[in-house]
């Protein structure tokens, strides 16, 4: 699994590595320029909106992820492991965790000032994650190629600077927001 790594920031971790060629932006394909306006698009379309699986906090039995902040094009967010949340016994579900990320990874596309909706998503594994950690996630976009998103994101354990426990890479679809569907 090789990409091109992100462009160099204060913010903006090594490349995690995971990307598979599926993942990876084509040659060529422009990494963007961080912009505060995608931020204005993605509060004005997800307004009043709570019921994120990911986010929400109207899902009961969702993961109640905390978006924390952007900074250069890199999304930041945590959540904290519940009982409800464990797979094998006291450790994190590997879907929780796969969750997490497809959130992050949303966040940093829909931060690019469009709508994005997942289309892969591949993630490694690398440590496992306590019931009671906090696990604190970032996310980054690697290229624009049409419709397509390339992000990339990391989850670490503990804290911003904890051990590396996920890395993730994906590739979300530009869509409008007739995608959506009216709650009802
Ligand atoms: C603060 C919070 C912000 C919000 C965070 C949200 C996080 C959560 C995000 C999600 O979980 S979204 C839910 C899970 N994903 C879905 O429900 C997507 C289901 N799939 C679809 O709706 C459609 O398949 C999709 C819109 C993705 C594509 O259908 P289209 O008919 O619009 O597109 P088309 O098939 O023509 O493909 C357009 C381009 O995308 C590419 N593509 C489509 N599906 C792909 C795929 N699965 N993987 C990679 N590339 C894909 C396709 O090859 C093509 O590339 P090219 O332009 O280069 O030809």
């Amino acid at each position: 699994m090789t990409s091109s790594p992100p462009s160099p920031s204060a913010s903006r971790p090594a490349r995690p590595g995971p990307a598979s060629s599926r993942t990876t932006p084509p040659p060529g394909a422009p990494a963007p320029a961080p912009s505060g306006e995608g931020a204005a698009v993605m509060l004005a379309s997800l307004a009043g909106f709570d019921g994120c699986f990911g986010c929400g906090s109207e899902a009961e039995s969702g993961l109640r992820i905390r978006h924390t902040g952007v900074e250069d094009g890199v999304v930041t967010c945590e959540f904290t492991v519940r009982r409800e949340h464990q797979g094998a016994p006291g450790l994190c579900h590997g879907g929780v965790l796969a969750t997490a990320m497809d959130e992050a990874l949303g966040g940093a596309a829909w931060l690019l000032g469009n709508r994005y909706v997942t289309g892969r998503l591949e993630t490694d594994y690398l440590a496992p994650v306590p019931v009671g950690s906090d696990v604190h996630v970032r996310a980054w976009c690697t290229g624009l190629d049409g419709r397509k998103a390339y992000l990339e994101g990391e989850a670490r354990v503990g804290g911003p600077d904890g051990p590396v426990a996920v890395r993730a890479a994906g590739v979300f679809i530009e869509v409008p927001q007739e995608h959506f569907v009216p709650e009802s």
